[in-house]
């Protein structure tokens, strides 16, 4: 059986890891920690990792006809014993060099685009939108990656087609908006709103497929529709309780200090993993305690 050591780490992100397995295959492997307010907390959220990696793979299944993807195995001996659950095997592509993010509604990055200039990445919206609003359709806002830290830069189709050349930024723009809102339809029906997601394709043998993870929390903004209501930061289904207690007197720590989080009680790391527990069983009616690891 192969440890990690064996795999050597070629990427890592906040909060995930990828390894080289061979010249076709990498390990992408998904830790337990979680950020909030653009910290990685000291706490780790038990079973993240595992949670995480079986939501991927239940998108990965659900969406194999509308878009080919990477993933070769989740349960395999190429697999290291301490990362079994939480990492995947996954072909080798040459990533495109976009970010490629769906939004059926208005957050974030995207709701500052729009307060500034009524559009997001040159995509003009009707007039009257607030935070939360959702979009008369949902649209592509590809963005370019940022330095690890840092948030990613929205950009215009022609700046991506810029980069990737017309032909794979068209290709992308329909990929990730037929995945996103055959996504997004599933999800609702099981009472959670995907406000938007983000995707990464890579080139094999000449076609985009879809890589890294997808339609995680982590990746997406996942709210719960009985809370849902325009015109405020919506709760997100996820991160809520540790955001909560965060910015609450209990947790002692100053939000504009710009000094890192204190360490999660219990209670909250706990109910945190409860909630990535329920997002994955409503989402795909399966029983986490049936998975892997
Ligand atoms: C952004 C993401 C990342 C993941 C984990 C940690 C840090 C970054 N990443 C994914 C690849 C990648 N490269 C080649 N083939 C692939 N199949 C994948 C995937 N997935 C490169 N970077």
């Amino acid at each position: 059986m192969a440890t990690l050591e064996d795999y050597p780490k070629i990427a890592a992100g906040k909060v995930r890891e990828l390894h080289a397995i061979d010249d076709d295959h990498l390990l992408l492997v998904a830790s337990d920690r979680i950020s909030a307010y653009d910290f990685v907390l000291d706490s780790p959220i038990p079973d993240k990792g595992r949670i995480l990696t079986a939501m991927s793979v239940f998108w990965f299944e659900l969406l194999g006809d509308l878009v080919p993807n990477h993933l070769v195995a989740w349960d395999d001996p190429r697999i290291p014993a301490e990362v079994r659950g939480r990492a995947l095997v996954v072909r080798r592509l040459d990533m495109l060099a976009v970010e490629a993010v769906a939004r059926g509604y208005l957050a974030g990055s995207g709701t500052l685009d729009y307060n500034r200039t009524g559009a997001v990445c040159g995509i003009t919206l009707p007039p009257g939108l607030v935070e939360g609003s959702k979009l008369p359709e949902s649209i592509y806002t590809p963005a370019t990656k940022a330095p690890l830290g840092e948030h990613d830069e929205n950009v215009t189709f022609d700046e991506i087609a810029e980069v990737i050349g017309t032909e794979h930024a068209t290709t992308v723009r329909e990929l990730t908006l037929a995945v996103y809102r055959r996504a997004a339809e599933h999800a609702a029906e099981r009472g959670i709103i995907l406000a938007d997601t983000k995707f990464e394709f890579g080139l094999l043998d000449g076609r985009i497929v879809l890589g890294d993870e997808v339609l995680t929390p982590d990746s997406s903004r996942y709210w719960p529709l009985e809370s849902y209501e325009p015109g405020r930061a919506q709760h997100s289904f996820d991160k809520q309780f540790v955001r909560d207690w965060l910015t609450s007197p209990a947790s002692g720590w100053d939000r504009a200090s710009n000094t890192a989080p204190p360490p999660l009680p219990d209670e909250v790391a706990q109910a945190t993993r409860g909630r990535y527990v329920q997002a994955y069983e409503q989402v795909t009616g399966r029983k986490f305690a049936d998975w892997i690891g």
